[in-house]
């Protein structure tokens, strides 16, 4: 795998926007068996002005209020018909809780993977980011999967701020989008990169570290100060320092400042030809132009954790993010396992399953853990 910085432009890879036409069309949701579903692109743009080269437009489309999403199907809508079209929608996503039988017959000895989301997907997408908290319910169903299976979270968040959000120590931590993880220490022969190092835990148990973007940490570092400084007089935007990788958040911004908000950013990175822009809910996210996302991640742990071969393991992610596609990709490209997208309104995704929100999420990991506790009792 190529861990290379690349040079160039950043570039926006902005998720196709919701096909009407595409609602309805059923697929198996059958792992093996089901289309590969490839949305459509955009080529990249040179980044001279926010509103020519798409992050304008990005930054409206993303986590659109429901009345938004209803016009974006091309047709008005009465909002008690909003039903109807997330019901049409699920004819292809399917709810990972009335699904839950079918999932468990691919199960069926094999050892499930968990991999978490945090944001949007443990926790409630709230308007301060330092007040994203997991219920207790919910901490307690995360303890009761990780009890069971190997269980990783992968936020876009520092693993540290994660971890502290988590609060848990039974599981893995994947921050800054997959690129700074921690991992048990066992035999790491089979692992294919040589990036890892030695380190201890907040326990003080030895542990890996990968961080294939460490040469970035003081680029960042100098990115985060930058757009500190230039977003201070912007009421409501809030820049955070995720080590490897940088978040301003506008969803407390006046919606007639976001435009200032994306030129500020966008004439910062003009100088940073090594980082490149994303998406995601209301934030627009800095990382750098290397080779590495969740779904490198998910591959990566696999490995990692001696679970690689998809005919023992069943690997299920869930998230809510644009992010937490390049995961759904590689489960749907390699076919193995199933990505299940967290979303209370119709999306275009590379997920298999769906569910409405943190609540059905629980209610799906409690599930697991129910379902592990029978098989187990079972002579
Ligand atoms: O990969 P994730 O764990 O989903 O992290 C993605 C981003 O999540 C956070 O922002 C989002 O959640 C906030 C709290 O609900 C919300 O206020 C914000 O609008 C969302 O974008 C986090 O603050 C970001 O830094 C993460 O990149």
């Amino acid at each position: 795998m190529d861990l290379k910085p690349k040079t160039g432009s950043p570039v926006l890879t902005d998720p196709a926007p919701i096909n009407k036409s595409r609602l309805g069309i059923h697929s198996s949701m059958l792992p093996c068996s089901q289309s590969i579903l490839t949305a459509p692109r955009k080529k990249p743009i040179k980044l001279d002005d926010v509103r020519s080269n798409g992050w304008l437009d990005a930054m409206h489309s993303s986590s659109p209020p429901r009345k938004k999403i209803v016009k974006d199907f091309g047709v008005e809508i009465a909002s008690d018909d909003t039903d109807v079209v997330y019901n049409s929608w699920m004819v292809k996503y399917p709810s990972a809780l009335t699904t839950f039988e079918h999932i468990l017959s691919h199960a069926k000895d094999k050892k499930i993977v968990i991999f978490l989301d945090y944001d949007g997907t443990l926790s409630p997408i709230v308007d301060d980011p330092d007040r994203a908290f997991m219920s207790a319910d919910m901490r307690a169903a995360v303890k009761g999967v990780a009890e069971y299976f190997p269980t990783t979270i992968i936020s876009g968040r520092s693993r540290d701020k994660v971890h502290e959000l988590v609060g848990l120590t039974e599981l893995y931590y994947a921050g800054s989008h997959g690129m700074d993880i921690m991992f048990p220490l066992q035999d790491t022969s089979s692992v294919h990169h040589s990036s890892y190092v030695r380190s201890t835990d907040k326990q003080g148990k030895e542990v890996n570290l990968f961080q294939p973007a460490r040469e970035f940490i003081s680029m960042i570092d100098e990115v985060f100060r930058t757009l500190v400084d230039v977003t201070k007089d912007i009421p409501g935007a809030k820049v955070e320092n995720h080590k490897f990788c940088t978040s301003v958040h506008y969803r407390n911004v006046d919606e007639k400042s976001w435009r200032t908000v994306a030129q500020l950013v966008h004439d910062v990175l003009k100088h940073y030809p090594r980082l490149r822009l994303t998406h995601g809910r209301k934030v627009l996210e800095v990382r750098p132009v290397i080779d590495w996302d969740k779904g490198k991640a998910v591959e990566f742990l696999l490995e990692s954790l001696g679970l690689s071969n998809s005919d023992e393991v069943l690997p299920i992610y869930i998230g809510d993010d644009r992010t937490d596609e390049d995961a759904f990709k590689v489960l749907r490209e390699g076919n193995r396992g199933y990505g299940i997208l967290v979303s209370s309104i119709p999306k275009e995704s590379k997920a298999f399953l769906s569910l409405r929100d943190t609540l059905e999420v629980a209610e799906f990991l409690k599930n697991l853990v129910k379902w592990k506790e029978q098989v187990d009792k079972k002579p």
